[in-house]
């Protein structure tokens, strides 16, 4: 695996530039495949927005792009998974079920996906950046002795048709593109809403290519002895909210962070944080936006007492309106904020959310991000 500074794919310079001719036994590795990601039944999001990115690189290359659906056999969840990788582009699935396949095991799912790769010789496999990805993803890339570029911000190919994948480095403040120069399929996982959920295709159609699971319950270490639901716990859907308040460390104090809490809810949006405010015990960690925390894609941003530092930027800047409200007129977020309100955070919020709670019902509040 090869390692340079940020540039554009097609001008590679340098290291990257000077790539051996790929092995012959990799040589008719072709097409790009996205895991589809199955969480309790239900198609991960993330899946979606990569076979956009996926078919951007298939069309490139001019080859096919695949979804691949890994699930139990009696097709809890496998059948829409199927149909929603050809509604979101793919020209063929390959699916494996099998009751071994119930709850996520690193072992079995790790046999499978390797099985099909050495057998259907991707070129590219892409997968999404949650716990369950970077699991399976780091196995098959080690089982497979190939390379991994974990959370990637940019896929693009370059002019030899190698996969250029993009991620930043040293703590944020530079990007660099890697390249799997040696081996076959070049890997890469991207986290939830980094990339843009792709519109449905118009009339899908596609091809289902299935396998067995070639394992027996015997030969899994893992068993699984039960699932315990998080959904009593206060976790955030912070990547795939709307309406996003944030607060950082111009609040202050704790308690002032009740001012963000209490806004967000007026206007039926999530809350989340800076990093600071995670690491002093004020905010739990699934708040953090940013580059080490989740990326968010809302329609309305609302940062409070947030500097805008790249970290922070890079998980917020998909949002389609940022509107920062920091008492320094230089602050780096008024680079980027559509809108920006040089005023004292902790009494302009509760200002503001008097005001809207006198102006609009509850129910209005989507007025706000229509
Ligand atoms: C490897 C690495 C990863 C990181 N990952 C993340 C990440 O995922 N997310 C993240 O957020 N950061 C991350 N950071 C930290 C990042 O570099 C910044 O330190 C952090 O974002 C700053 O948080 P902040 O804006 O809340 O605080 P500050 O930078 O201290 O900014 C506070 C702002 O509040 C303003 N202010 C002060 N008082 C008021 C007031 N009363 N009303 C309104 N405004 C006021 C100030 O003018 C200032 O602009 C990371 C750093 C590193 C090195």
């Amino acid at each position: 695996m090869e390692i340079q500074k940020s540039e554009t794919p097609s001008q590679a310079t340098g290291r990257a530039a000077m790539k051996k001719e790929l092995p012959k036994h990799y040589q008719d590795h072709r097409h790009v495949w996205v895991f589809i990601e199955l969480e309790r039944g239900q198609v991960h999001p993330v899946s979606l927005e990569l076979l956009g990115e996926g078919r951007k690189l298939a069309d490139k290359l001019g080859v096919q792009l695949a979804g691949v659906v890994v699930g139990p056999r009696d097709g809890v969840g496998t059948g829409p998974a199927i149909a929603d990788a050809f509604a979101y582009g793919a020209d063929l699935a390959y699916l494996i079920e099998s009751p071994l396949l119930v709850d996520y095991r690193n072992e079995p799912f790790t046999k499978a996906l390797t099985d099909l790769v050495n057998c259907h010789r991707p070129e590219i496999l892409l997968l999404g950046a949650t716990t369950l990805g970077r699991d399976l993803a780091g196995s098959v890339a080690t089982t497979l002795q190939t390379g991994l570029t974990a959370d990637c911000t940019e896929l693009d190919v370059d002019v030899d048709g190698s996969l250029a994948a993009t991620r930043p480095t040293f703590g944020g403040s530079l990007l660099c593109t890697i390249y799997t120069l040696n081996c076959r399929p070049q890997m890469a996982t991207v986290r939830p809403r980094v990339m843009a959920m792709p519109q449905r295709v118009a009339k899908p159609i596609g091809r289902v290519i299935r396998h067995d699971l070639m394992m027996v319950e015997e030969e899994i270490v893992t068993k699984v002895l039960g699932f315990l639901s998080d959904s009593q716990s206060e976790d955030a859907n912070l990547a795939y909210a709307d309406v996003v308040v944030g607060g950082g460390l111009g609040l202050g104090a704790a308690e002032n962070l009740q001012h963000v809490k209490v806004f967000a809810r007026t206007i039926g949006g999530e809350f989340g944080c800076s990093r600071p405010l995670v690491q002093k015990g004020w905010m739990p960690f699934d708040r953090q936006i940013g580059q080490t925390g989740k990326t968010i894609r809302p329609k309305l941003y609302v940062a409070a007492g947030i500097s805008g530092a790249i970290q922070h930027r890079v998980g917020v800047e998909g949002a389609d309106l940022i509107v920062a409200i920091n008492t320094d007129r230089n602050a780096p977020i008024f680079d980027f904020a559509h809108v920006g309100v040089v005023a004292d955070a902790i009494r302009f919020l509760p200002a503001l959310t008097e005001a809207l709670t006198r102006r609009l019902a509850p129910r209005d509040h989507m007025k706000l991000v229509n």
